[in-house]
């Protein structure tokens, strides 16, 4: 390898042979070699000494030796000071300021680390300048590698040398000194022009190498390897050269091979004139040194270190204030996102709610309309009812009582008008049993919801239509809850006979200015049913407001007769009737509208073993049963429309005639119980229930008069009294003719003082007792009185009632003969009639014509037999016997008793066929009684029938005392007596 090529290098390969050397000379003669590198260096430490103090003089190196040991020499040049004045010798004013050594000390020892520094790295920086080779300042204290010095020395004296000789050529060492020890590092300098430019410039023949140089390499390895072989066998020496050439060859490729890869792995070339790594890190490292020398000589270091240890408090702080506000900001950030999901979210729902309420809402709509379809449904197929005249049937089922133990309901499904019953004892399909009604009211509808349903039929009573609602049910079914209320009554808990009334009143207020309305009410009873005919003592009293009525009915409820039975604790024992009359006068036409309303409270309909009594309480239960069978024959024979109806078998389904059998719209409102065991009565009432809805009543006809018919009316009577006059061949005043005992009885009764204390003054009675002599029998139950069937229909009407309403003026009447006129305009039955041929208008028939007059063959038989005349006459008062006579008495009375039936009946046409009929009769029986027997025919009246009707509000009048059977002096009206035990009843 040439030295030019070995120059190349970036590192020093004379350092290189010099490693391989002494790895040999340690294996083959480690001693020796050491000895002579020893000596080596010696060498040259002594001839850099000899040349220090030749430059700076003996008396400045006084200190210094020739020939120094290494620690000599080190402490010789530690202050820098002769290395500074040697290098300005060298090259003046390199080193501007160099520290000097106080006089008055022996060394340097005194000096500052601080000093020593500055002129070492003064003199190294001027060094490197100089692109000569460098060593570190650490170099200079203990264990610090002299040899690095020396080197340094000696290429100081070499540069001085080659300076002093006019700097010829350019300037190049080379020596043996390896770069950077220990290290295999590539040695850079920081003005390395010299020196660098010999290493990356190939070398040209025309630039001749510096001899220095040259010398120095060659001598420095030809040194060494003289050394190295000089203690060697020659026939040993080619092997050895050339192991060592092969381990020099390794180590200068290895080397080259970690230089290329740090090149390479400098992204930044290097520039030529830019410091060492090693320069800079050592200067990094001398500069800390510097801090901490001047650290430990501040007075003020502790303060200093606090305000340092502060400071990188603050700063740790500002840092983690720092972070802490980047994490609060990247908190906020999410909380914004999250707040913005979140309404994104809310926003989402709000639409999602929009959308579902409104689906809702299109949902809760369709199930109104669905309803309100349900409901107009309902509506339309009683309308088809009522136009075929069926009688209508509600159902409710009242709660379990208060204190009742609460068990399994026997009703297990109620719909709009579907009842459907459980029945234990079958399963399946079977366990279940339906019942279709009108409307079925569950345990918890309110009187106000009942009374809603029905308010229409009850209005129709203003606008002249009669009117019937029954409660059906067996015992504690709620029927006096449904039309009365319970025991204590509120506002809320107001029956229907209350809310009815109340209901009236209001609207017949409403239409004040074009209606003006009368209403008038009537309480009956019908008490222990009988067979047998009787009329009821009636009480009709106007009324104009709820509290009115309130008080008449309290005073009606408290009439009743009740007692305890085991199924109920104040069980009604009688059946009850609110009788409301109505008469309204149209104020432009004139033409009058009469409609009347039954409210019937019905006794209770359970089986007699049932209610488990005896005695009277069992005669009572049994009158009740069979009158409530009486009215299912009734219903039974309309359901079957037979000819014959039999409404005469009890004096319920005679009261109800009417409205079962007439033009009145008709509500059956049926009762049951929620408890189990009484679900064989619920079976039967429901079938019963079932059987009165299929009855076709036809439909219901509005009572109303016009002026035509009131003009017909007159002609009738006109004609009625002509016919009179005719049979008896005598003018009867016209005064005399409506005389009956009718009316006597009502003049007696208003001659009667007698004053029921009970009634208030404002709803005294107008209308008196109207009963017979029969009504005077006192029977067992001397509470009740007894009258004819005629009478009957006459306590029932209307009509009749009007007419008795003012008896004083009737009695002007009477005088001026009147009152036949009056009574006539009155009479509704022939509203529709127009013919005067009384043979055609006898043979038309009507239902309840013929039911009155005809059907009743024992009346036939009586009247042929003149039991009918004896029977109807013993109700002739003596004033009414003084006043007529003989037959003419007879005549007259005859008329005049059909008359007071013309006058009661409210029935229309079937009453005008009655009162005609009857006087169709007259001459038959005028004739009988002329040719047969010129006197009446004393016939042994039929026993008087007990009195089981009676009403519950008292007459002005007392009830008369019972008249002794066949005996003329009974005809006379006796004085009424008043019967202690009706006192009693009303007095309860
Ligand atoms: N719908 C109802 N709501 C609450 N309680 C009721 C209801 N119906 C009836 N009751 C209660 O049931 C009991 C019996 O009722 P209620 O006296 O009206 O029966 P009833 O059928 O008239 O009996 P009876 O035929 O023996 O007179 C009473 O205490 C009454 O208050």
């Amino acid at each position: 390898m040439a030295t030019s090529e070995i120059n190349d290098f970036p590192f020093s390969v004379v350092s290189i042979v010099e490693d391989v050397l002494q790895q040999h000379s340690s294996r083959s003669s480690d001693v020796g070699l050491v000895s002579r590198i020893v000596e080596e260096s010696s060498l040259r430490r002594y001839e850099a000494a000899g040349w220090l103090r030749e430059m700076i003089g003996v008396s400045s190196g006084r200190d210094f030796p020739a020939e120094p040991s290494e620690e000599e020499f080190r402490l010789g040049l530690r202050s820098g000071i002769v290395l500074c004045n040697v290098l300005n010798k060298v090259n003046p004013g390199k080193v501007s300021k160099v520290v000097e050594a106080p006089d008055d000390v022996a060394d340097g020892a005194a000096l500052s680390a601080f000093q020593y520094f500055e002129n070492i790295r003064n003199f190294l920086v001027a060094i490197e300048e100089m692109g000569l080779p460098s060593f570190e300042a650490s170099d200079m204290e203990k264990g610090g590698k002299s040899i690095r010095i020396v080197h340094c020395i000696l290429a100081l004296k070499s540069y001085n040398e080659w300076k002093q000789k006019g700097e010829v050529g350019p300037w190049r060492y080379g020596s043996n000194m390896k770069n950077n020890f220990g290290s295999r590092k590539p040695f850079l300098r920081k003005n390395p022009e010299p020196f660098m430019s010999s290493m990356s410039r190939t070398q040209s023949t025309d630039q001749p190498l510096c001899e220095v140089g040259q010398e120095g390499d060659s001598r420095s390895i030809n040194a060494l390897v003289r050394s190295f072989i000089s203690d060697r066998k020659h026939e040993d020496i080619p092997s050895v050269i050339e192991s060592v050439l092969n381990k020099v060859m390794e180590e200068v490729q290895q080397r080259l091979t970690i230089h290329n890869e740090m090149m390479k792995s400098s992204s930044k070339p290097i520039p030529e004139d830019d410091l060492s790594c090693e320069t800079v890190v050592q200067s990094q490292k001398c500069e800390i040194r510097e801090h901490e020398e001047e650290e430990e000589n501040s007075p003020s270091q502790v303060v200093e270190e606090k305000i340092q240890r502060t400071n990188s408090e603050r700063c740790e702080e500002q840092e983690i204030l720092l972070n802490q506000h980047k994490h609060i900001q990247e908190l906020k950030q999410t909380l914004n996102t999250t707040k913005a999901g979140m309404q994104l979210l809310q926003m989402k729902y709000q639409e999602d709610f929009f959308h579902l309420g409104k689906h809702l809402n299109g949902l809760a709509s369709a199930a109104t309309g669905y309803k309100r379809v349900m409901e107009e449904n309902r509506k339309l197929y009683n309308l088809v009812q009522d136009l075929k005249g069926n009688i209508r049937v509600y159902c409710r089922v009242r709660p379990f009582n208060p204190g009742q133990e609460t068990g399994l309901s026997s009703v297990e499904q109620i719909e709009e008008g579907t009842i459907t019953m459980r029945l234990p004892s079958k399963y399946g399909k079977e366990g279940r049993k339906p019942f279709m009604f009108n409307k079925v009211f569950g345990p918890s509808a309110t009187q106000e919801e009942v009374f809603s349903d029905m308010r229409p039929l009850v209005r129709s009573v203003l606008d002249g239509y009669n009117v019937c609602i029954f409660a059906y049910g067996q015992t504690g079914s709620g029927k006096t809850f449904t039309m009365t209320g319970p025991k204590e009554l509120t506002e809320e808990s107001l029956g229907v006979n209350y809310r009815a009334l109340e209901d009236l009143f209001l609207l017949s207020d409403q239409r004040k200015d074009t209606t003006s309305y009368e209403i008038s009410v009537q309480m009956l009873e019908i008490y222990n049913e009988q067979n047998g005919i009787n009329v009821p003592e009636a009480s009709l009293v106007p009324v104009s407001s709820t509290d009115d009525v309130i008080q008449l009915m309290d005073l009606g409820q408290t009439n009743r007769a009740v007692s305890s039975t085991a199924m109920n604790d104040r069980s009604s024992r009688s059946h009850s009737c609110v009788t409301v009359h109505v008469q309204g006068r149209d104020l432009t036409s004139g033409a009058i509208l009469r409609g009347s309303m039954h409210l019937v409270d019905l006794a209770g309909s359970e089986r007699v073993d049932k209610s488990e009594v005896t005695g009277d309480r069992l005669k009572e239960a049994q009158h009740i049963n069979k009158s409530l069978s009486a009215l299912g024959d009734v219903i039974s024979s309309l359901s079957q429309k037979t000819s014959h109806v039999p409404y005469r078998n009890s004096k319920l389904t005679q009261l109800l005639q009417d409205s079962l059998g007439g033009s009145a719209k008709t509500l059956m409102f049926v009762h049951i119980s929620p408890e189990a065991e009484t679900l064989g009565e619920s079976i039967s009432t429901l079938k019963f229930a079932e059987r009165v809805g299929s009855v076709e009543l036809g439909a219901a006809r509005v009572n109303k008069d016009n002026s035509e018919v009131k003009e017909l009316k007159e002609q009738i009577a006109n004609l009625k009294l002509a016919l009179a006059r005719k049979g008896n061949g005598n003018d009867v005043q016209p005064s005399a003719i409506p005389v009956n005992r009718e009316r006597i009885s009502r003049r007696r009764s208003l001659e009667t003082p007698t004053i029921r204390p009970k009634l208030p003054s404002n709803l005294r009675p107008q209308v008196m007792d109207l009963s017979g002599p029969e009504a005077y029998s006192d029977t067992a139950s001397s509470r009740r009185h007894s009258l004819d069937l005629h009478e009957l229909m006459q306590s029932s009407s209307p009509s009749w009632r009007r007419q008795t309403l003012n008896a004083k003026d009737e009695d002007a009447e009477f005088k001026s003969g009147e009152w036949i006129d009056k009574h006539e305009q009155s009479d509704t039955a022939s509203s529709r009639r127009h013919s005067l041929d009384l043979h055609e208008l006898m043979q038309s028939s009507s239902p309840s014509w013929r039911r009155q007059t005809l059907n009743a063959k024992d009346e036939d038989a009586e009247f042929k037999s003149g039991e009918w005349i004896d029977k109807h006459e013993e109700s002739l008062n003596p004033q009414l016997r003084s006043l007529i006579g003989g037959k003419q008495d007879f005549e007259v009375q005859s008329i005049t008793d059909n008359e007071s039936e013309d006058a009661t009946s409210d029935c229309s046409d079937s009453d005008l066929m009655w009162r005609l009929k009857v006087q169709v009769n007259v001459p038959r029986v005028s004739n009988l009684q002329s040719s047969a027997n010129p006197k009446p025919k004393k016939i042994q009246p039929r026993t008087a029938k007990p009195l089981e009707t009676r009403s519950l509000i008292p007459s002005l009048i007392p009830a008369p005392s019972k008249r002794p059977p066949n005996t003329t002096a009974n005809l006379q009206l006796q004085r009424p007596t008043r019967d202690p035990r009706r006192r009693l009843s009303l007095g309860k």
